[in-house]
């Protein structure tokens, strides 16, 4: 299939590109660049910069490229900034992907796969998290996946598009060959800020909260691979050829694994020390998010290809070791 990657200059969605490669599909990127990396796409494949929620982009590429199915992963999805700049979210991640999804249906490409978040069950009313936990998002970044899915819901009944969106859990890890990978900046996310300080790139790590009713005090999250993720992706297109179809998957290891784990994974792959120290709660962290995702693996055949923290952290420690400044450009 052609399939346009929105945000496919991102951290997932470059994963992504590489494995429709892989599986035989012909991929297509549209990325701002706002983050993202033209260095993370390989130049042998089409790249057009410009922005997702502009029809007089958008609607020549779905045409020239002959576009069977989007993909759409570009947003901003920085939890304390949505909760300070709202609009900016809602603008981005609702208006914009709206604008898209419009402009798909006047393109008559009726297929769309769509990044969704954990987020959007805010503080779950029980653990693991299958699908059909209430969604009560706790900040606008949450709210604004959810609003989508929503509107996803409508579109397939009222105009016959399919589509899955998928809530994935803490993404992590790089390319097995370690030539792509997590480039965030700015960069919050647990696995590259604890690398960065074993290898003395920023000062020690702070941990977030070590008085929560965990077993070690500290928060829970489950730790997917991207290349698991990504399959997903690919996995679910059959399932898309039915006019009006609505899909939704959690995808998650299943695995809940602590900060101070993460640390001791990261010691035990780099063989380094990760200087941490203990630091107030970040608001907004709830104490454990981990997925069941059986609905996953039973209907689309979707294996974790790396269950546990480990193997993931030395992926992501492979990358960081050729490009610990990430990208060029
Ligand atoms: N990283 C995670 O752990 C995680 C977890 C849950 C959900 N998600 C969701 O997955 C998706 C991808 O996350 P990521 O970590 O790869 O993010 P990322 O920031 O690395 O990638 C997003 C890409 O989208 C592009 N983009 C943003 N706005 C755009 C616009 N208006 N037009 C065109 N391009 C635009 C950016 O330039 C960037 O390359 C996001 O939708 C995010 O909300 C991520
Ligand atoms: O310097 C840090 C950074 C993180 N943490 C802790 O590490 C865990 C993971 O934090 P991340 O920021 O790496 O990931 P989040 O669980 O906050 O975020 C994930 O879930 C969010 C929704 O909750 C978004 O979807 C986001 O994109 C996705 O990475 C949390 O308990 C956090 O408190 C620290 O202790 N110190």
């Amino acid at each position: 299939m052609n399939v346009l990657v929105v945000g496919g200059a991102g951290y997932i969605g470059s994963h992504c590109v590489r494995q429709l490669v892989e599986a035989g599909h012909r991929p297509v990127v549209l990325d701002s660049l706002v983050f993202g990396h033209r260095g993370a796409v390989s130049p042998e494949i089409p790249f057009y910069e410009g922005d997702l929620g502009d029809p007089a982009v958008v609607g020549p590429i779905l045409e020239d490229e002959k576009i069977d199915l989007v993909m759409h992963f570009a947003a901003f999805a920085y939890v304390g900034e949505s909760v300070t700049d709202p609009l900016k979210y809602y603008f981005n991640n609702v208006v914009a992907t709206l604008r898209l999804l419009e402009t798909m249906l006047e393109k008559k490409v009726m297929r769309f796969v769509f990044s969704s978040t954990c987020a959007t069950f805010g503080i779950p009313e029980r653990m693991p998290i299958t699908e059909d936990v209430s969604q009560l998002p706790i900040n606008p970044y949450g709210q604004t996946k959810l609003d989508i899915e929503n509107a996803l819901k409508a579109i397939a009944h009222a105009h016959g598009m399919s589509f899955a969106a998928f809530r994935y859990f803490n993404a992590a890890g790089a390319a097995e060959d370690a030539n792509i990978g997590e480039a965030h900046d700015p960069e919050t996310h647990l696995i590259p800020l604890a690398i960065d300080a074993a290898t003395g790139r920023r000062p020690a790590l702070k941990v977030f909260g070590n008085d929560y009713p965990t077993p070690d005090g500290t928060c829970l999250r489950d730790y997917v691979h991207v290349d698991d993720l990504s399959r997903a992706h690919i996995a679910v297109f059959d399932k898309l050829a039915e006019p009006g179809t609505g899909l939704f998957y959690n995808l998650g290891t299943g695995t809940p694994t602590s900060v101070l784990e993460v640390i001791q994974a990261v010691e035990k792959v780099s063989g380094m020390k990760v200087p941490h120290e203990y630091a107030p709660r970040r608001a907004g962290d709830p104490p454990a998010l981990y997925a069941d995702s059986t609905k996953a693996k039973t209907e689309l055949n979707w294996e974790v290809k790396y269950p546990t923290i480990e193997p993931i952290v030395a992926t992501a420690w492979a990358w960081h070791k050729t490009h610990a400044v990430g990208y060029d450009d």
